[in-house]
């Protein structure tokens, strides 16, 4: 018979069932904590080191005057884009002309050919010695958003040069820098007699932010016409983050491998008119606040291990911390903690979830005027597990209110997000930037990742499946805000760096085939 509640015999049972439970608790999490360590300790780097291309002292740019100023003066030349069609043709024209001033070789050299494309856009090929070898492009572009003196602590197109070596303006980071990096380079090669093996392409698009229909799409399409296959395409886009990332203390190069989607849409709200003296309970104004007040509550879902970010993070164990490399080498069990850690910042909540911005509200007549019309864009940055009707989905069903009219804006352009290129061991383009970043920066290490912004590459899909955007820019998450914000700007030192990037890479792009340096595998 069962001894009575609050006897001795039942709390001696209920003490029995107390250690018996956290024997098993015990048990559980001592074989999760022997499984995770398992893993750690026989994680296998796969990551393979090739040879990089010979170089010597002599082979180092450096940013000296004339280089300097030459990047100053491109940044005075307000080549602003504003909407699709809609860019500075004034000053395009005008930086077209200094770049051929200032790079005469480029310009002038037999071996190059040099085309203006639809008028503002700059297309260079250098043809090379063995037609058996696929050409590469190099990409950048000419533009800039636009840009006021407020906000900034020195004037977005004079190209102030601070005590502290910090070039500021507008283009600095977005994307002059890639534009001169990739001339500079060009231009010293060009000079010491460089003549490639590998046919190499230079495409310099003139309206990228605002899609890129009138400049890259017309460079992709002549490339296409001229049965052109690309071996890779590398274009602005994922820094060198010197911090900011959890559990490692090392810069890390996140080399994009797919590029998010991009979605704009508009929402509306009509009703009648009238005398404000006469309200209705919600105005057109108020119902739409609040339907975005939802939006922004209501965060798309977390898509962690569903995209590249999580090979990203796997990628940084090898040079992470024993509790780092615990982490990263069993995210089917710490995922979560580490999504969470890089949703709790914007500059990387983009990593794991398609992001909402509410970026223009438009309403009212007049204040006496109740308003019949109030429209919002909200821009989204869709993750690669998600598509642009997915996103529709998923927002109509947050805003629940039929008032409200969703429809996709027609003035941008918008994309799915891209396919994600190859970045294994054996992949060429992909080894051939790791080779030069190594080169340059010799302490980061490099991860594949996904650009949460977007480029001309969209437009080179065609081409070759082996698509990255990367720009050695070494920044901290911070200066996220700088892109496209106020006082956007880039290290002296970190330019010379970014031009010694692309000397290096077109050194070791012209390569035939990957030259295995050491693998990983053999130090286990
Ligand atoms: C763990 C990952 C941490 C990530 C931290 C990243 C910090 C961000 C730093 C650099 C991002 C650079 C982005 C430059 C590429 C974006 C270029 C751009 O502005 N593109 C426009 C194109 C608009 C086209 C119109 N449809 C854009 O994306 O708006
Ligand atoms: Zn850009
Ligand atoms: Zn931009």
């Amino acid at each position: 018979m069962a001894a009575p509640a609050g006897s001795k015999e039942s709390g001696t049972s209920l003490g029995r069932s107390f250690c018996k439970l956290c024997l098993l608790i015990f048990i559980v999490f001592t074989s999760l904590f022997l499984v995770c360590l398992i893993r750690a300790l026989t994680f296998e780097n796969r990551e393979i080191d090739y040879k990089p291309c010979k170089v010597t002292d002599e082979d180092y740019i450096r940013a000296d005057g004339k280089v300097v100023d030459r990047l100053v003066h491109s940044l005075r030349f307000k080549t602003v884009s504003t909407s699709k069609h809609e860019y500075n043709r004034d000053e395009l024209l005008k930086f077209q002309f200094f770049l051929k001033r200032e790079f005469p070789t480029v310009h002038n050299s037999s071996l190059v050919k040099h085309e203006v494309v639809n008028g503002y856009s700059l297309l260079y090929e250098l043809p090379g010695t063995n037609p058996e070898l696929k050409p590469y492009l190099l990409a950048a572009h000419l533009d800039v958003v636009p840009a006021s003196d407020e906000g900034w602590e020195h004037p977005p197109f004079d190209g102030v040069i601070t005590e502290d070596g910090h070039l500021y303006g507008r283009g600095t980071l977005d994307n002059k820098d890639g534009v001169l990096g990739i001339l500079e380079a060009l231009e010293f090669h060009l000079k010491r007699g460089f003549k490639p093996k590998r046919t190499l392409f230079v495409a310099l698009g003139h309206d990228e932010e605002v899609g890129g229909d009138d400049g890259a799409a017309h460079m992709a399409q002549m490339l296409k016409d001229r049965g052109i296959q690309l071996e890779f395409v590398i274009d602005e886009g994922m820094p060198i983050l010197s911090a900011g990332l959890p559990m490692i203390d090392k810069p890390v190069a996140i080399i994009g491998a797919a590029e998010k989607g991009y979605v704009t849409l508009e929402f509306k709200v009509e009703v009648p008119g009238g005398h404000s003296s006469m309200p209705p309970p919600e105005t057109s104004i108020g119902i739409l606040s609040k339907a975005l007040a939802r939006l922004e509550a209501s965060p798309h879902p977390d898509l962690f291990g569903y995209g590249p970010e999580a090979a990203m993070m796997e990628h940084m164990a090898p040079h992470m911390s024993f509790l780092g490399k615990f982490v990263m080498t069993n995210l089917w069990l710490f995922g979560p903690l580490v999504s969470r850690a890089l949703a709790s910042k914007p500059a990387t909540n983009g990593q794991v979830r398609t992001t909402t911005a509410i970026t223009v509200f438009n309403s009212g007549i007049k204040d006496n005027v109740l308003p019949p019309v109030a429209t919002a864009y909200v821009n989204h940055r869709i993750h690669p597990a998600q598509s642009i009707q997915d996103v529709i989905d998923y927002d109509k069903a947050v805003i629940n209110d039929e008032r409200v009219q969703i429809k996709l804006s027609r003035s941008v352009m918008n994309r799915e997000p891209s396919p994600i290129s190859p970045t294994g061991p054996e992949d060429f383009g992909y080894q051939i930037i790791r080779s030069s970043v190594k080169q340059v920066f010799p302490d980061a290490v490099t991860v594949p990742g996904i650009l949460m912004g977007n480029t001309d590459t969209k437009h080179y899909l065609d081409l070759t499946k082996s698509v990255y955007r990367f720009l050695p820019a070494v920044l901290v998450p911070e200066d996220s805000k700088r892109i496209h914000g106020f006082n956007e700007r880039i290290a002296v030192q970190n330019f010379e760096q970014i031009i010694n990037f692309f000397y290096h890479l077109i050194l070791n792009a012209d390569q035939e085939k990957l030259q295995v340096l050491h693998s990983h595998t053999e130090e286990l």
